[in-house]
């Protein structure tokens, strides 16, 4: 058997943990409370795409939206992982979309229901290549951008998370035991907006890594 490899995790089949409204930027822009712990979401590890493969606006969806996010790529599993020593515990990042039908959601949440179909879908979870720990020094500040057929639309920091990355992993594993190849998604900043079939979709994480993207539709 060959050996896996971390810097291909999306393959692994592991927990894709999403984190909502953990910036107050964004949470003002959807009109929604800003949080006083950690909204979370899952996606299956289905809603992987990689570059050279389309974001597929699902059949159901009017109004896909972008969310640029910074993703957290867990190198070493534990259970109730102590604050203090979090870090240890991640093996790189990266850059990452979270794909979110809004109509869908918004029906999802008017109704008081799981943001599953909204979230989870085939393509919902776009990723860059594997981005080790050592090239982003301080993940707590850097830039993360997105442009849609060149316009800029995202641009924000991740000094602005209300809850930092050693918290989330603490706050996580606490009732999820994290496992080699999970992959946290931080949050995204204000900024989101909708896509169209046929969009470019062009994304980055300051001067470590770009990502593109074309946007389909998912066939009858
Ligand atoms: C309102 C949302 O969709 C929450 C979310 O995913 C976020 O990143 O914030
Ligand atoms: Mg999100």
């Amino acid at each position: 058997m060959t050996a896996r490899n971390i810097s291909r995790f999306w393959e692994w089949g592991r927990k894709i943990i999403c984190v909502g409204r953990n910036y107050a930027d964004h949470a003002k822009e959807l009109k929604n409370a800003i949080p006083t712990e950690p909204i979370l979401f899952l996606k299956p590890p289905s809603a992987y795409v990689r570059e050279g493969s389309s974001i597929l606006v699902p059949r159901y969806s009017n109004n896909l939206h972008h969310e640029v996010e910074l993703g957290v790529v867990i190198g070493k599993g534990g259970t109730a992982i102590p604050e203090s020593v979090a870090m240890e515990h991640v093996a790189g990042y990266a850059l990452c979309l979270d794909m979110t039908a809004r109509d869908v959601q918004d029906v999802c949440k008017s109704k008081g229901l799981p943001w599953t179909r909204a979230k989870a879908f085939n393509t919902s979870c776009p990723v860059s290549e594997f981005i080790p720990k050592e090239r982003i020094p301080d993940p707590g500040n850097v830039t993360l951008w997105l442009k849609v057929n060149d316009q800029l639309r995202q641009n924000g920091c991740t000094s602005q998370m209300i809850f930092s990355i050693p918290y989330l992993i603490s706050y996580i594993s606490e009732f999820i035991t994290l496992e080699e190849g999970d992959l946290i998604l931080t949050g995204t900043p204000k900024g989101v907006s909708a896509v169209q079939e046929h969009d470019q979709l062009q994304a980055g994480i300051q001067d470590v890594v770009t990502m593109s993207f074309r946007v389909d539709r998912q066939e009858k």
